[in-house]
């Protein structure tokens, strides 16, 4: 029962009303879920217990597959918490769920720690799943592009110290 005191989660009110085909490989593990209304981010949980030793990868099974609709992508975020206790994060990060797969959900963890492995039971929440819309674009080549402010400024071009 939500406190009365609270002010609603930004995007609360929105009911989920895009439906997403799941398959659960692995029956005893719950659907993805979110954490409060609101949130992007939608729990994924790993099926087995893996450790990682410091530095070490290792493709980890959440037992779903989906079928996104048309139109929409599913991008596999880290969850902040693990990555600033353990520095687990995903290496491909955000991983993409294209609409067209079937196959498991997989998630691409590793140990940045340089010193510690991190132990994950089955059952964890690992990552957590964002459905967005996308566009597909058309590519269409043009021999110059249109002018820019930026222009070809990038990789740290306006520094890091505050503007003026
Ligand atoms: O974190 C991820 C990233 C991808 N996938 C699955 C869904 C995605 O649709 C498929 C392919 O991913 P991607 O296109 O990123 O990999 P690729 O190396 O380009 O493989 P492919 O040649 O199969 O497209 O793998 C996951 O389960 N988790
Ligand atoms: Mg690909």
């Amino acid at each position: 029962m939500p406190d009365a005191h609270l002010t609603p989660d930004p995007g609360a009110h929105l009911e989920p009303d895009l439906e997403i085909a799941v398959v659960r490989l692995d029956p005893g593990l719950p659907l993805p879920s979110y954490a409060h209304p609101g949130d992007a981010g939608a729990d994924l949980h790993t099926t087995v217990d893996v450790t990682l030793a410091p530095g070490e990868r290792a493709l980890v099974p959440t037992g779903l597959s989906v079928a996104l609709p048309e139109g929409y992508v599913a991008l596999v975020h880290p969850r902040s918490g693990l990555a600033a206790r353990h520095g687990l994060s995903i290496v491909n990060t955000p991983g993409t769920v294209d609409a067209g797969y079937r196959g498991e959900i997989k998630v691409l963890l590793i140990n940045h720690d340089p010193v510690e492995a991190v132990t994950l039971s089955r059952g964890d929440r690992i990552a957590q799943l964002v459905v967005q819309r996308f566009e597909r674009a058309r590519f269409v080549e043009v021999g110059v592009l249109p002018e820019s402010v930026r222009g070809a400024g990038g990789y740290g071009s306006t520094g890091t110290g505050a503007r003026p």
